[in-house]
């Protein structure tokens, strides 16, 4: 499914958060999306999978209007890994993943073997599955963020919204995390600070400053020595790490 945003707006009382911002993103893409503390990134991305109404502007998913498809037949659609997201204590771990197939039940259906094997195959993936009994309250930050992940999962959306989905995870599921959203055949939209990961795995980057779109490329475009200094405000250098030209930043602290 491919997402297109045009123009969006939104703010809260005199304040700009997001600043007429239009992108789009192609069926099996994953976008990147990149900028400073507070720039808007965690807004667009709510704006983008219609978490949250745009003061103007609009946004369609395969060509229709976000704010027309009913929230059951989205939730069918669209999964939201959030930054922190906390869950009702006294669940295993397989409870949590197993709300991700809320949406494709019906009051009275049962619980079926497509649903089993949705939660199954999500555990597998984040390298859960030896966890699936245990207490959600006693994981730690990273093995929570990979469970919220497998939940997302578990819903079998066709696009995918990350807010950091890397937050505190060791460098080895960092890469895991990143490689599996890359190669699923879904639509990703995932915010980023770590600008490295980001170029390795991103088809494309936006990048935001003040909730304006300053830019939007391949990696190599985006990821320029006077972009980091202009918007990230560092010196850098930027090398081409291999062949595929996936830029390579060295940040330079002296
Ligand atoms: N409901 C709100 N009321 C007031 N200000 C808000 C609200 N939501 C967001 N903001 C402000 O809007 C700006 C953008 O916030 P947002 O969370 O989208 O940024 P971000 O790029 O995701 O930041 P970070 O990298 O720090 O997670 C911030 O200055 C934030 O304080």
């Amino acid at each position: 499914m491919s997402v297109v945003a045009s123009n969006l707006v939104w703010g809260v009382r005199r304040k700009r958060i997001v600043s007429d911002v239009s992108l789009s993103v192609a069926q099996g893409e994953t976008l990147g999306l990149i900028g400073p503390n507070g720039s808007g990134k965690s807004s667009l991305l709510r704006l983008l999978a219609g978490l949250r109404r745009p003061q103007s502007g609009r946004v369609e998913i395969s060509g229709q209007d976000i704010s027309q498809i009913p929230r059951r037949a989205l939730a069918r659609q669209l999964a939201f890994v959030q930054q922190n997201a906390a869950t009702d204590t006294n669940v295993s771990v397989r409870d949590v993943v197993r709300l991700g197939r809320t949406p494709h039940r019906s009051a009275l259906s049962g619980w079926s073997a497509v649903d089993e094997l949705a939660v199954a195959s999500a555990l597998e993936r984040v390298d859960m599955t030896d966890r699936r009994a245990q207490p959600w309250q006693t994981l730690s930050g990273g093995e929570r963020q990979r469970v919220h992940i497998a939940r997302a999962l578990a819903q079998s959306p066709r696009v995918m919204f990350l807010d950091e989905p890397t937050n505190h995870l060791d460098i080895h599921h960092q890469i895991e995390i990143l490689r599996m959203v890359r190669d699923l055949d879904l639509t990703s939209i995932v915010a980023l600070h770590d600008l490295n990961l980001a170029a390795l795995f991103c088809d494309r980057i936006a990048v935001l400053q003040n909730g304006v779109l300053v830019a939007c490329g391949r990696p190599a475009e985006v990821l320029t020595q006077s972009l980091l200094r202009d918007i990230f405000r560092v010196q850098a250098e930027v090398n081409n790490i291999d062949q595929t030209g996936r830029p390579h930043i060295r940040f330079k602290t002296g």
